[in-house]
């Protein structure tokens, strides 16, 4: 449904800000299937459904608020990605989005391989089994602790995000008697947003090291002048939520430029390139993402080019998706506790989660969309906002949205596509307990992440 197709008429119309929907859409109690995840139906008794269960027997028996997980769903996802790559690529789930351990495990069965940007990352990772050469570490200012513990455990490659990790790896991996693969991660000069990707401005930020001014072309000089280095490639990733492929190509473009160079300087063909993760998922029905198989053909079609260009093999490619694989698999479930109608402007439903367990909205002024789904209604819509019970007016779970107007405590709301960077982002802001994740298949629902307790957090407070 685009913007133009929502009808006119809503309730308090004239205070929507400019950019949100004209109006409420069509029917306020169906649910747009590039939004929720593949099993959530509408029930013909109203009630909403996941992986065969409704969401009333889900609140009873696991409470509210609480991550539901649509795991045929998950695991449809990352069918869909290996499969586009095929065997000539690799796909590498950003566990940064959300990690677990039966998450690992799915990962590990179908076959994909693992990105981890912290020691609590990758403790997970190798503790469910996934293969260590399948798990590639990140970050900035890794520890040395992190880094000997990846290099132990043989990770299969180490991104190489400074001068002094270059140093700092190549020592540890000779001091334990190996040679470690590992990737640069370069900054390209392209730095993309939501639905827009600039040229400007990209080298100011914290990760990788720039292409411009020759230091990528420095930093790959060192690392191929140390033993305990194997560098297999280069890295890129140039952002997050993106829908546009423009700035892909051009990541990868330059990326190839840099191979050419690397093997006209030093003979050498890095054989591997990785192009990040970043790729955009529907949180409203106006977001349009691109699917595995487009985005494996773009990004395969514009190396391949560029590399017959240069007269360069063409590298293997591996991509790291954790948004587009797991953020439309979850939505969250709250209760109503409070409607409080402000006479000309909105209405604000307060639910018993928030920013605790959905920090999006406040940090990056997020979309997000919201249902009725314990009933359905036929009452008017009305312009609602969907706010949390913490401590704070910026506790906005979902900033505007059409509810229906009779919507009333008791009521269970859902909020799709928060499989991604909510749990992974929650706090105990305010002490709050943060929600379980739960695993919905085949008509039972499967907790993987309890819920806190408060005995979990007073354990830490040991003064
Ligand atoms: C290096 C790296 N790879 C992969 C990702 C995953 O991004 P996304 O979840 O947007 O696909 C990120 C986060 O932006 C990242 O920093
Ligand atoms: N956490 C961010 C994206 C950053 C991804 C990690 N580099 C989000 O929720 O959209």
């Amino acid at each position: 449904m685009s913007r133009s197709a929502h009808p006119a008429g809503p309730r308090h119309a004239d205070v929507l800000p400019e950019g949100h929907y004209a109006g409420p859409p069509a029917d306020l109690n169906s649910l747009d299937p590039r939004v929720w995840s593949r099993t959530v139906r509408r029930d013909a008794d109203g009630v909403v459904t996941v992986g065969g269960i409704d969401v009333k027997t889900l609140a009873e028996e696991f409470g509210t608020p609480a991550y539901f997980l649509d795991e045929e769903d998950f695991r449809a996802r990352c069918r869909a990605w290996r499969e586009a790559f095929g065997t000539g690529a690799d796909v590498y789930y950003a566990g940064k989005a959300f990690l677990s351990r039966a998450v690992v495990r799915w990962l590990t069965e179908e076959g994909l391989n693992l990105d981890v940007c912290s020691g609590g990352e990758l403790a997970t990772a190798l503790g469910a089994g996934m293969p260590a050469e399948r798990i590639a570490l990140h970050g900035n200012n890794k520890s040395t602790e992190e880094i000997t513990r990846a290099v132990e455990a043989g990770v299969g490659r180490i991104v190489l995000d400074s001068f002094q990790e270059i140093a700092r790896v190549a020592h540890i991996a000779q001091r334990l008697g190996k040679r470690q693969r590992v990737q640069i991660r370069v900054t390209v000069g392209v730095e993309a947003h939501t639905h827009e990707f600039i040229a400007t401005a990209h080298e100011d930020q914290k990760f990788g090291i720039a292409l411009a001014g020759g230091q990528a072309a420095e930093a790959v000089r060192r690392a191929l002048t140390l033993d305990g280095l194997e560098l297999t490639g280069i890295h890129s990733h140039i952002g997050s939520q993106i829908f546009d492929m423009a700035g892909f190509e051009v990541s990868a473009r330059r990326v190839v430029q840099l191979l050419t160079a690397v093997r006209d300087e030093h003979g050498v063909e890095l054989p591997e390139i990785d192009l990040g993760g970043g790729l955009g998922i529907a949180y409203t029905s106006d977001d349009d993402p691109r699917e595995p198989h487009e985005i494996a053909k773009a990004l395969g079609e514009i190396v391949t080019k560029e590399c017959e260009a240069a007269g360069l093999s063409v590298p293997r490619i591996s991509v790291e998706p954790g948004r587009a694989i797991i953020g439309p698999t979850a939505f969250t479930l709250y209760e109503v506790g409070t409607v409080k109608e402000l006479e000309g402007l909105r209405t604000y439903v307060s639910v018993d989660g928030g920013m605790s367990d959905n920090i999006r909205t406040a940090l990056y002024d997020a979309e997000y969309t919201v249902a009725l789904v314990s009933r359905t209604s036929d009452a008017e819509p009305m312009l609602s906002r969907v706010v949390g019970k913490h401590c704070e007016s910026g506790d906005i779970i979902v900033r505007d949205a059409f509810l229906p107007a009779d919507v009333a405590p008791g009521d269970l709301l859902a909020v799709p596509a928060t499989g991604a960077y909510c749990r992974s982002m929650a706090s105990n802001y305010n002490h709050a307990l943060r929600p379980p994740v739960v695993a919905v298949e085949g008509g039972a629902g499967r907790v993987i992440v309890r819920r806190e307790t408060e005995e979990d957090l007073l354990r830490l407070d040991v003064g």
